[in-house]
């Protein structure tokens, strides 16, 4: 069942289009990945699906309720971790806590009990007294989660939730969205322009360029649309600049690197005949240790379809 129904949004700043008939669905349970280059229009979308900004066209229905018509219920299924961290500095964690909890009408013995568990699922216990201004970045993200947590949020939509972090919060955070994922079936929005993560954590993908769908569905079947392409390692010794230069010119192959102890090849799967590879390799007398097969990076599924690199 679709839990978010992004459907036909369309959005321009003045003239310009940054939306522009975007359509998509989020199943429940799902860790679905926003993912585009830096102006691609990952936070104007979420700005709209959380009614900080209103669309020119189209709707969002969240768990049945439209984001135009009734936007209380809609907003009540949602927590936001937005890109820009929102917290009162000179004041501690827990008073934060407390303050953003009233915000959500949290009072009383309830309010202290939602305060200790987002703590814990933030690993944030042992640093609920110290002040804001003391926390490190990754800190301030983790605080920033535990409020979007307060109001046990059905929905939590992560705008690039990682970026200026250091590698213990990246961790942290990576954890904590499978776990509360698996554990509490919380459905994720997660937007990044880092692919890797979207990798990592997403099943289901919208990928987006210049206010528009790239491609969109099962990560497995976003991949397959990469033209074809795979990666082979072959783990040899004694490969030498020749050889690289005749596997170059094999049909399918599109480009050749010969690193320490490995050969690897770009190819493509149609074109590509692994038994030719092997007999040079033999008549070269290159003794083959290990082969891997690798699919192709989302980083590579984007250069495919757009001709250009997410990264800026
Ligand atoms: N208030 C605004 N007025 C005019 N143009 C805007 C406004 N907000 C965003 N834009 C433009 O809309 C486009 C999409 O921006 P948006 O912030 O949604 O992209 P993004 O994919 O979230 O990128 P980033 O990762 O850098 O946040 C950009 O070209 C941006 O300059």
């Amino acid at each position: 069942m679709a839990i978010i129904e992004v459907k036909n949004i369309t959005k321009r700043f003045g003239n310009k289009i940054v939306l522009d008939n975007v359509s998509f669905n989020i199943h429940k349970g799902d860790i679905y990945g926003l993912i585009g280059p830096n102006g691609a229009g990952k936070s104007t979308l979420i700005n709209i699906m959380t009614g900080v900004l209103e669309s020119q066209g189209g709707d969002i229905i969240i768990d049945g309720f439209s984001i135009k018509e009734n936007p209380l219920e809609a907003k009540r299924r949602i927590g936001l971790v937005p890109q820009e961290i929102a917290l009162m500095e000179t004041v501690s964690a827990y008073e934060n806590l407390e303050f953003f909890g009233a915000l959500y009408h949290l009072k009383g013995p309830l309010l202290k009990k939602r305060i200790t568990e987002v703590l814990e699922l933030t690993g944030l216990e042992e640093k609920r007294k110290e002040k804001v201004k003391k926390f490190s970045g990754g800190m301030k993200r983790r605080l920033n989660l535990a409020v979007a947590l307060l109001h046990y949020p059905e929905i939590l939509i992560m705008d690039e939730p990682t970026v200026g972090i250091d590698p213990q919060s990246r961790n942290h955070i990576f954890e904590f969205v499978k776990n509360i994922n698996k554990e509490k079936g919380t459905t994720i929005l997660y937007t990044s322009h880092y692919m890797e993560e979207v990798e990592l954590l997403c099943n289901e993908l919208f990928i987006m360029d210049l206010g528009k769908e790239v491609a969109s569905g099962e990560k497995q079947m976003v991949k397959s649309l990469a033209g074809g392409n795979s990666r082979i390692q072959l783990k040899t010794f004694g490969a030498t600049r020749e050889t690289e230069k005749s596997l170059r010119e094999l049909k399918g192959v599109k480009a050749c690197q010969i690193e320490e102890d490995s050969i690897v090849l770009m190819i493509e799967d149609k074109e590509f005949q692994l038994e030719v590879l092997l007999k040079i390799l033999e008549q070269k007398q290159i003794k083959i240790k290990g082969i891997n097969f690798q699919e192709p990076s989302l980083e590579e599924v984007f250069l495919s379809l757009t001709g250009k690199s997410l990264r800026e």
